[in-house]
């Protein structure tokens, strides 16, 4: 059967990307739609604009301390929209470079929502039917809203990109990597922020240790915490704050308040149930080591499969599907040792297994941690500990965990990543010259 094209992509996000490009590469007619804007949430609203209010927030504290070290610095003001919109341009720069990207390699580019309406068929928006011998699942997902009265008074990560006004108080359902990380950007641009969550467990998957030092550090600077709080109602009051109330504590006023309590795919409306495409409990599709669904011609990748919602993992899939598809090299993503951060204030970041789970699967283990405070936190005043933690299979001698929190700690863990990956053993990173004056030399140094 002759089809329009040999590839139709559904999501230009991170794993679409990849696979639509890589695909067109190896000589395959591609298109990919897209609802709202080429790059999908890490460019638009994810990593990148996020990333760009980390380092804008970290200002606070880098002019604060530049005195300690002789700067007369002026009493200076943060003018946030300035720094949204420099953000919402450099996104827009991303997205055209991305399109750019696309075009030159040939795929077609049709902004528009699309739905599966056979297993070889999509349904545009605009009522336009289109043919493909392959079809590509990759439309990530969405901010989960729980469902309590007043909850449309909240927003999501999605908003807080375009915020009109900084908001002074504000309070964030949810303890993961979104609340972590926005309760650090809107706590150095100067809001009181309350950390609202249903248990005691902060970024649950870290190891403990670690977690334990960014709420000591959280709540050191004024970032509160709220545990073991589930949200009963919101009022909005007439000034237009909020008025919030939950179980286990006073009722809190704030004048923002923002869920980040997980995100789910984006599987509503797009009529895969008409073509049986077996989805999970979470609505996430199922997919087999090779991104292959339930339905022969159809494949997903990234969040919408909700294996790993992170912008590397859904780029490798996309990378991985299209090299066994089109290229003739039939590729695997492995899902172990996937390194991560949290870009909270102190950032976090991880690779291998934690304590409690290294404890649970290898049994005979040993730790090794330095806990120190930054030369530069020294002379800034500032009494903020980094903390690094190394698991050791005692049998083996190999690294099979490395855990740290402190400045720079994701730069610091990519390379270290590679070690662990390499499953290089705890006598090879000691017979290893320090590089001094650093952080990072505590690596090498842990005894
Ligand atoms: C605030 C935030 C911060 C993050 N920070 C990080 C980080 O620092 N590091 C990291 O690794 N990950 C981060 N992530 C996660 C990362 O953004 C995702 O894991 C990644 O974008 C997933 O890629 P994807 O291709 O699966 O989906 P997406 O990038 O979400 O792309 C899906 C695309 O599909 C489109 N779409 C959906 N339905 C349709 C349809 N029916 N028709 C047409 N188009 C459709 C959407 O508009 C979207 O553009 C962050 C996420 C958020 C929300
Ligand atoms: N730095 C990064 O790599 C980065 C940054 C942001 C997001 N992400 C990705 O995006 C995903 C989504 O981020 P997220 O922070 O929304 O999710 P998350 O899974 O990290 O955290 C969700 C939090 O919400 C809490 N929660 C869940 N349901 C709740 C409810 N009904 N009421 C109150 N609290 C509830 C959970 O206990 C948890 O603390 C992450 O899992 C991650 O994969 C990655």
């Amino acid at each position: 059967m002759n089809y329009d094209y040999d590839l139709f992509v559904i999501g230009a996000g991170s794993g679409g990307v990849r696979a639509a490009r890589v695909s067109a590469a190896y000589g395959a007619r591609v298109a990919v739609a897209e609802e709202h804007k080429v790059g999908g949430t890490c460019v638009i609203r994810g990593c990148v604009p996020k990333k760009l209010l980390v380092y804008g927030a970290h200002f606070a504290e880098d002019l604060a301390d530049a005195r300690r070290f002789g700067w007369n610095v002026p009493k200076c003001d943060f003018h946030w929209p300035t720094l949204r919109d420099n953000v919402l341009a450099e996104v827009e720069r991303i997205q055209g470079l991305y399109t750019e990207t696309l075009e030159r390699h040939s795929v077609e580019v049709i902004r528009q929502r699309a739905t599966v309406s056979g297993p070889n068929q999509v349904t545009l928006a605009d009522g336009r039917i289109v043919t493909a011998k392959t079809i590509l699942i990759a439309v990530g997902a969405t901010p989960v809203v729980p469902d309590f009265p007043g909850a449309e008074h909240g927003i999501t990560s999605n908003e807080a990109f375009h915020l009109e006004a900084l908001p002074k108080r504000v309070v964030i359902a949810g303890a993961g990597y979104i609340a972590n990380e926005f309760a650090g950007i809107f706590h150095q641009f100067g809001a009181h922020v309350t950390l609202v969550n249903r248990s005691d467990v902060i970024l649950r998957g870290y190891d403990e240790t670690i977690r334990d030092r960014l709420l000591t550090i959280s709540m050191m600077k004024g970032i509160e915490f709220r545990f073991h709080a589930a949200f009963e109602q919101v009022e909005k009051k007439e000034d237009g704050s909020l008025r919030i109330q939950m179980t286990n504590c006073e009722p809190v006023e704030a004048d923002l308040l923002m869920f980040a309590v997980g995100r789910r795919p984006n599987t509503d409306g797009l009529g895969l149930d008409s073509v049986g495409v077996t989805l999970d409990d979470q609505g996430a599709i199922v997919v087999d080591a090779d991104n292959r669904s339930s339905v022969d011609s159809i494949y997903a990748v990234g969040d919408v499969t909700n294996r790993v919602q992170l912008t590397p993992v859904a780029i490798r899939e996309g990378q991985a599907f299209a090299d066994t598809l089109f290229g003739n090299k039939p590729t695997r993503v492995d899902y172990e040792n996937i390194p991560s951060a949290v870009f909270s204030h102190p950032p976090m970041a991880g690779v291998g297994l934690t304590e409690g789970q290294a404890r649970n699967k290898v049994g005979s283990i040993k730790t090794y941690t330095a806990d120190f405070r930054p030369m530069k936190n020294v002379l800034a005043g500032r009494n903020e500990r980094a903390l690094y933690k190394m698991i050791v299979d005692a049998q083996t001698d190999e690294v099979i965990g490395i855990h740290m929190i402190g400045p720079d700690a994701p730069e610091i863990l990519q390379a270290a990543a590679i070690a662990v990956k390499a499953k290089l053993k705890k006598s090879q990173f000691d017979e290893v010259v320090a590089l001094h004056p650093t952080m990072a030399e505590e690596l090498v140094l842990m005894k």
